[in-house]
């Protein structure tokens, strides 16, 4: 893995933001389970996004990749006639593989899941608990992903927690519709990263399959339905604009292109986050821009519903003037990485005050980051592109270890870094 030493610049200019590696794992399972040829435009096929596209594959859709946009023709009508033996590799996507075990009980034969780096290691138990009610076969290897699961999973009352990872619901929302029986899902604990459920049902609603949502305590499924076939756009990723945002926080001057503002996904949070933090925030049309009045300032924040945002804001945090309380962020252990533990001990070696908690993170802001050192980005994208931000604002180059993880998510992230002002050349620790 390569590593890459970054020299601090101001950045500045336009950049279109890449379309959401959320609406588009969603989108693609519809249109894969749907019985039309249907067409995917603005697509970023970043590792996790050819995840789902080979998955889907492998269940028997025939998907046709072109620059920007993608065919589909959806399983539907053969959902009987797929391989007997399927193997799903899903790189390191906890999407790919959470949307894709109930998924592929839909499906005769067994399905063997793989995949890379951390994923083996992040919680699937609510699953095997659905698996061992529904006497459904299952087998897997302790810290590496190889499950193989066989059975038909059938509708009924399925209890789920909600504080774990809402990927779980996702997944059985996509599923259930399609079985014989009705089925209910009860969420047995507080909701965490519900922005994420609401994704879900606004794009298996507009492949025509109706969910009644009980004040997300209960969601009531139909059995018999059908995904009907649609061409779908996808739109701008907040997840991705937030690092460019946070990046204008820093005093940086980038316009982010294609970011709806009325969009429904939780990472547009880091809006109201910026705001609170005296950043005053520029929307025209789908343009959006970040403008710092004159000094950051400390704020108290909840990850609980925005956790993929939070190693960004963090350092956005570190040059704020005060304490910045970050809480409810324990799930950012279950992540790429340990990201709490990653973002605290990459931001100290710049130079910020960064302590560590089971479930928070508290940050005293400093006036100024010296740089200077090799960073790690843990192998994680997120921390990656957070310490490309954070390094316009060091007083020194840096080193980022690892830095081409970015692949995972937004592929071309250096080249748009570039694009802005960026400067940086690929390094030989030796
Ligand atoms: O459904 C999704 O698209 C996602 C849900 C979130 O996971 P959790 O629900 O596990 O927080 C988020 O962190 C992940 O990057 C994408
Ligand atoms: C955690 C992430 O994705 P996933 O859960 O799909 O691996 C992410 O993109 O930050």
């Amino acid at each position: 893995m390569g590593n890459l030493k970054i020299y601090p610049s101001k950045l500045k200019g336009e950049l279109k933001i890449p379309p959401s590696k959320s609406m588009a794992h969603r989108a693609i399972i519809c249109a894969a389970l749907s019985d039309k040829l249907c067409r995917i435009d603005n697509i970023d096929y970043s590792d996790d996004i050819i995840a789902t596209i080979e998955a889907m594959k492998s269940l028997g859709a025939i998907i046709t990749k072109h620059e920007d946009y993608l065919e589909v023709v959806g399983v539907y009508k053969n959902i009987q006639n797929t391989k007997k033996n399927k193997m799903i590799d899903c790189n390191e996507s906890g999407s790919t593989l959470r949307f894709l075990i109930p998924i592929s009980l839909l499906f005769d034969g067994s399905s063997r899941f793989i995949g890379r780096g951390n994923l083996g290691k992040r919680p699937l138990n609510t699953y095997y608990n659905i698996f061992d009610k529904q006497n459904i076969k299952y087998s897997f290897k302790k810290d590496i992903l190889n499950l193989e699961v066989e059975g038909r999973l059938k509708g009924g009352t399925f209890e789920v927690e909600g504080n774990v990872s809402s990927q779980f619901i996702s997944g059985l929302l996509f599923t259930l519709p399609l079985l014989k029986e009705d089925s209910k899902i009860v969420i047995t604990t507080d909701l965490e990263s519900k922005s994420y459920v609401d994704l879900t049902l606004k794009v298996i609603k507009d492949f025509g399959i109706e969910v009644i949502n009980n004040n997300y305590e209960e969601f009531i499924i139909k059995g018999n339905q059908k995904y009907e076939g649609r061409n779908y756009k996808v739109e701008g990723d907040y997840s991705q604009g937030a690092f460019f945002l946070c990046a204008d926080a820093l005093g940086n001057e980038i316009v982010c292109k294609d970011l709806n503002i009325d969009s429904l996904q939780g990472d547009k949070e880091v809006i109201n986050i910026l705001k609170k933090m005296n950043v005053d925030i520029l929307a025209k049309g789908n343009e959006i821009e970040g403008k710092r009045r004159k000094k950051l300032k400390s704020t108290y924040i909840d990850g609980s519903q925005c956790p993929d945002i939070i190693p960004v804001i963090t350092s956005v945090a570190v040059l704020a003037k005060g304490r910045t309380e970050i809480v409810n962020v324990g799930r950012l252990r279950i992540k790429e990485c340990d990201r709490l533990s990653a973002i605290t001990s990459e931001l100290n070696k710049l130079g910020a005050n960064i302590i560590e908690k089971e479930d928070s993170i508290i940050v005293e802001g400093v006036d100024e980051l010296e740089g200077n050192v090799e960073v790690w980005s843990h192998k994680d994208h997120r921390i990656a592109m957070t310490l490309a931000i954070v390094s316009s604002r060091c007083k020194k180059p840096i080193v980022i270890k690892d830095y081409d993880c970015v692949s995972k998510s937004y592929p071309n992230f250096f080249g748009d870094f570039e694009k802005v002002g960026g400067i940086s050349i690929e390094w030989n620790v030796g």
